[in-house]
């Protein structure tokens, strides 16, 4: 199959490389010193599954240089969104389908914005995955599991040829009937997981065993399911406990991207996550009290470290 990944990150990193490893071929679009190490030496990819690797001749560093493909995976943090999903018509035009890998709940509406909507498929993963080094990426625990769908009814034939080379590639992965669900389940635990882990600045390990942090992991989850029923997506009314459950199934050190990136000093992706819920809450007439203390207290740290003058 021919896939083009933009962003070659954690996520897009990870993926495309097991992508192309099985013999599909895969044109990842990268930038900045990552790009020049990839075109260098090609990417190296650590996993406790294994090293793969994808070759130098595989990176470019523009949208416009990508050949005709049958499925574009979106894998650039939610800011940058907007900036790709511009330049992806002429793929589409050519026949491409575009699922975004990306966290959060509205990031197929700004596609939408520039796509024809049969040619946006929902996607969603579940991955710890970083840049441990330009051309390096680590991919943490085992956990690599991909979730997609074409939204509506129709079938698309393309969504389970993608599946099959998912499976050949030795991916999790999964066609989804109801893939907006899908996509604010995954939302839910990550609202909750990303809120905690990053104000608390530790692990799920720690959050889970302290009874005030599990409270709030719990409620912050809670008012994201709240929001999301209230928006007409089909959630169980009790999915903020199904998550807490699996949260103690989680890897004690196991954390958020938005952990890391705090940690890094690196741009935030809060004003989507709980910031998200705060603004779709309002929008909805829902009260998301938890969510917004989060996203206040995070907000001097949204891009990146904040100076302290004199
Ligand atoms: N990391 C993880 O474990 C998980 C992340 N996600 C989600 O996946 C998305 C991607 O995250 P992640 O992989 O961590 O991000 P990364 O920052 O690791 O990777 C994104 C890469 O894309 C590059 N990039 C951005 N815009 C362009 C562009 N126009 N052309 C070429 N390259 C570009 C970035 O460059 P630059 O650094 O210069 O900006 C960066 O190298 C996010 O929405 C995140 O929330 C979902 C599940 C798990
Ligand atoms: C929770 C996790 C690691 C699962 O994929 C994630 O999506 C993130 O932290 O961005």
């Amino acid at each position: 199959m021919r896939i083009a990944v933009v962003g070659a990150g954690g996520v897009g990193g990870y993926f495309g490389t097991r992508l192309a490893e099985a013999g599909n071929e895969v044109t990842f679009v990268a930038r900045g010193r990552h790009l020049r190490a990839v075109r260098e030496h090609g990417l190296l990819v650590r996993s406790p599954l294994g090293e793969f690797r994808a070759p130098a001749a595989s990176f470019v560093p523009r949208i416009g240089d990508v050949d005709p493909v049958d499925v574009v995976l979106v894998a650039v943090k939610l800011w940058d969104t907007e900036e790709v999903a511009a330049q992806l018509r002429p793929l589409v035009d050519a026949g491409a389908r575009v699922i975004s890998l990306q966290n959060g709940a509205h990031k197929d509406s700004v596609l939408r914005r520039y796509l024809p909507p049969e040619a946006v498929w929902g996607g969603v993963c579940y991955i710890s995955a970083v840049i441990e080094e330009p051309g390096v990426v680590s991919h943490r625990g085992q956990m690599q599991k991909l979730v997609f769908g074409t939204y509506g009814d129709q079938e698309d034939a393309g969504a389970r040829n993608f599946l099959d080379a998912c499976v050949k590639s030795g991916l999790q992965a999964e066609i989804s009937a109801d893939i907006a669900r899908a996509i604010w389940e995954k939302f839910v635990f990550l609202v909750g997981l990303s809120a905690t882990t990053t104000v608390v600045r530790q692990p799920i390990g720690v959050i889970r065993r302290d009874t005030r942090t599990r409270a709030l992991l719990r409620d912050v989850m809670a008012e994201a399911v709240a929001v999301g029923r209230t928006a007409g997506v089909n959630l169980d009314s009790g999915f903020a406990d199904d998550r807490l459950a699996f949260c103690d199934t989680l890897p004690e050190s196991m954390t958020s991207s938005m952990h890391h990136d705090l940690d890094q000093g690196n741009r935030l992706e809060l004003p989507w996550l709980s910031g998200g819920v705060v603004d779709l809450g309002r929008e909805l007439g829902v009260d998301t009290p938890r969510n917004r203390t989060v996203a206040d207290i995070l907000a001097p740290y949204t891009f990146g470290r904040p100076a302290v003058n004199g």
